[in-house]
């Protein structure tokens, strides 16, 4: 007679607990134990419970390679879902297994888990484990299935599989390409009372259980949003149109939001150096890109800056100096535009050149607003009177929030890593070292990009409703800059290089992103097994990556193959890192440099001046947007600014699926280093009139979940 003895942890998870009934079977080399039930006087498998269980056996089993749980009915009650967060077996001789979990075991099935030791497929030899392995995978295949949301767009996880899988259909019909999203809307697309917008209900209504914001999280966003969008409502800024009468009364938009930041952007935002400094440490700080010579689609000339670039030097000689920066919004030129409130609105398409002074600071020389010079496109300069300059980085300021917002933003962290979540999902079994280490980084994306699909990029969606490009316009950004985006882009040094953007001081998130960089890289360094490149599992994952987030495009320069140790390591640090710092540091200040509207306009109503000297106050007011259409969107950046409830920052792993000590003393090692950073950027921020704060490691959540 062996003995077994089994601790089942449950989950602290609001409705955790189960009362179906829980068996279960011990497979291991030398046979397998009788199917056995678990149950104890009182209570079982309630929520954060941790509970002991004896298994007896005839004989002892080997080593454990399965243990099987079979969750069945209870008496007449309907199935109730179960959250099982791990396993721990002693054997007769003393020796441990860990089964990790940590997943929803929602109907009246057999899950079979591994021990939690990392297994690439080149190492597992028993066809009881390859066997495991394939139908692992085949079963997270039929349930994450890809779908088109739109031409030229990253792949997304079709939720529709998860409605069918809900109703229990054992044979749901092969799913055909769904249809893209510019085909019209779907039939639950409909207004909701108190909403601005369009939401799209059943979207909402089938999230898988295992990819599904938890309890606390999906409260948190909701109490988030009710008190700042209430008071809104009842101060009647949400259904108020026209013009905004003053400046000052846009003090007033949020009372009880005010942050250190959005204060000191009210206070500078018309500065030029400010407006130099977003490029840097903003929530766009990837636009620059340092200039030899000027574009012929630029004529500026060195009479026209000479009088900012002082004396004993010219325009040219600051080139050579590399001092010379280019912000770019080419992107924009043939973007479609909208109509708001049953306006016409406008869209530029900017040039902005910016001069980094001996002082260090980056200040605007010259702003075209079209990509087409002409006696029609005057380049505007620091000199002219001060509404014109004030309007034409306005302007500018439109255009970042557009761009910023649909690709720097959307585009390359939401979409990119949602596609990497359903890649790690579909193609790497829960043993794999790259699953276990990737897993808490794709923590809720899938859930946050529907949420996003079925409120903001729906028709008439909240895109529809306050930006001047509209949802035909966010598509065309989206698919444009996904045809253009390169590993390079991806890479954080790779891109800080080609941007030529190295030598810039006081750029912190330059300085703070290669710091986090660095500890990511070292950290996936253990994890990431020198044979793995061998494993056609991980080439089946980065294949599939290439395939369904880059659209095959070999233009792209991503890899679609994966053949040595250190371009694996690579791979998984570009991952990693988007999935975490960079959409901190893109998504975090979105209320920070928002809430003051002229500095982050969603739209702009009317066209582009064509002329110098016609802009006045009133002129300027009459172009921002309406106040309805200002309060919208600033409700959207206060939501979406702060991570809500059931927050893991960076390198925060409670879900141990590394058991063993290898990769946990790298886990370790990997925070040691997160704190050091933390500590230094503090440090640093002492001294600076604004702190940079995104990319301060407990401020970074380790996944894209708002
Ligand atoms: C005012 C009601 C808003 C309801 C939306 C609730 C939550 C939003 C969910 C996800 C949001 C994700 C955002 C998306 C950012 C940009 C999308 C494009 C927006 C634009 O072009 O204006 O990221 O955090
Ligand atoms: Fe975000």
């Amino acid at each position: 007679m062996a003995l077994y003895r089994v601790c089942v942890t449950t989950g602290p998870y609001l409705k955790a607990g189960t009362l179906d009934n829980i068996s279960v079977t011990l497979v291991g080399t030398c046979g397998e134990s009788p199917k056995q039930l678990l149950d104890r006087v009182g209570r079982d498998f309630a929520t954060g419970s941790v509970q002991k269980y004896k298994v007896r056996c005839s004989g002892e089993l080997g080593e454990l390679l399965l243990l099987r749980l079979h969750k069945e009915r209870y008496a007449f009650f309907p199935k109730d879902p179960w959250y099982c967060s791990h396993i721990c077996v002693t054997a007769p001789d003393g020796s441990v297994f860990h089964f990790p979990c940590y997943q929803w075991i929602e109907g009246f099935c057999t899950t079979e888990l591994r021990p939690g030791t990392a297994k690439t497929i080149c190492q597992d030899s028993l066809p009881l484990l390859l066997d495991h392995r394939q139908r692992e995978l085949q079963a997270r295949q039929e349930c994450y299935r890809w779908k088109i949301f739109a031409p030229g767009f990253p792949r997304m996880v079709d939720v529709s599989s998860f409605q069918e899988m809900e109703s229990d259909k054992k044979f749901a019909l092969t799913k055909t390409t769904a249809c893209p999203a510019d085909q019209g809307e779907s039939s639950g697309n409909r207004y909701l009372p108190g909403f601005p917008m369009k939401v799209d209900i059943p979207s909402l209504l089938h999230m898988e259980p295992n990819i599904r914001y938890s309890a606390t999280k999906t409260a948190s966003l909701i109490f988030n949003a009710l008190p700042a969008s209430i008071g809104m409502k009842f101060r009647g800024l949400l259904d108020r149109q026209g013009s905004w009468k003053k400046l000052d009364d846009l003090r007033n938009i949020f009372w009880c939001h005010k942050t250190f930041t959005t204060e000191y952007v009210t206070e500078h935002w018309c500065e030029d150096y400010f407006f130099g400094y977003q490029y840097l440490n903003g929530v766009n700080p990837v636009m620059l890109r340092c200039l030899s010579s000027l574009p012929s689609k630029l004529p500026v000339t060195n009479d026209m800056v000479a009088p900012f670039l002082g004396p004993n030097t010219c325009l040219q000689t600051e080139l050579e100096r590399k001092s010379i920066f280019l912000a770019d919004y080419w992107i924009l030129a043939d973007a479609p535009v909208h109509c708001l409130n049953g306006h016409q609105q406008y869209v530029a398409a900017p040039l902005c050149l910016l001069w980094l002074t001996p002082q260090g600071a980056l200040m605007p020389l010259a702003i075209q607003l079209s990509q087409t010079p002409g006696p029609e496109c005057p380049i505007f300069l620091p000199s002219d009177c001060e509404w014109d300059w004030l309007l034409a980085k306005t302007w500018v300021r439109n255009a970042e929030f557009l761009v910023h917002e649909n690709n720097t933003h959307f585009l390359c962290t939401h979409l990119l890593c949602e596609a990497f979540a359903m890649a790690t999902l579909r193609q790497l079994p829960l043993c794999h070292p790259i699953y276990k280490l990737l897993l808490p980084h794709t923590r809720y994306t899938l859930q946050v990009n529907t949420i996003a699909r079925a409120t903001l990029l729906n028709p008439e969606g909240l895109v529809d409703k306050v930006t001047s490009i509209g949802r035909q316009g966010l598509l065309y950004l989206m698919s444009t800059g996904l045809a253009h985006f390169t590993y390079t882009n991806f890479c954080l040094p790779d891109s800080l290089r080609d941007r030529g953007v190295l030598g810039i001081p006081n750029y912190h998130y330059r300085d703070d992103g290669l710091k986090i960089w660095e500890a990511i890289e070292w950290w996936a360094w253990d994890p990431a097994d020198p044979r793995a490149p061998q494993s056609f599992q991980l080439q089946a994952w980065v294949g599939e990556i290439f395939a369904q987030a880059f659209l095959s495009r070999a233009s792209s320069g991503f890899p679609s193959r994966l053949c040595t140790p250190r371009e694996l390591v690579k791979f998984l640090t570009a991952v990693i890192f988007n999935c975490s710092a960079q959409h901190a540091a893109v998504n975090s200040g979105q209320h920070d440099f928002g809430a003051w509207m002229p500095n982050a306009p969603s739209s702009m109503r009317q066209p582009p001046p064509q002329t110098k000297g016609t802009t006045t106050l009133e002129s300027y007011l009459d172009t921002l947007p309406e106040v309805n259409i200002t309060c919208n969107n600033l409700l959207l950046f206060w939501l979406v600014s702060q991570e809500p409830k059931d927050q893991r920052p960076l390198g925060t792993y409670p879900d141990e699926h590394f058991t063993e000590e290898i990769p946990r003393q790298s886990i370790a090692a990997f925070q040691c280093r997160l704190a050091q950073i933390s500590r230094d950027i503090r440090e640093r921020n002492q001294s600076l009139a604004l702190p940079y704060t995104y990319l301060d490691p407990p401020l970074i959540e380790n996944s894209v979940s708002i």
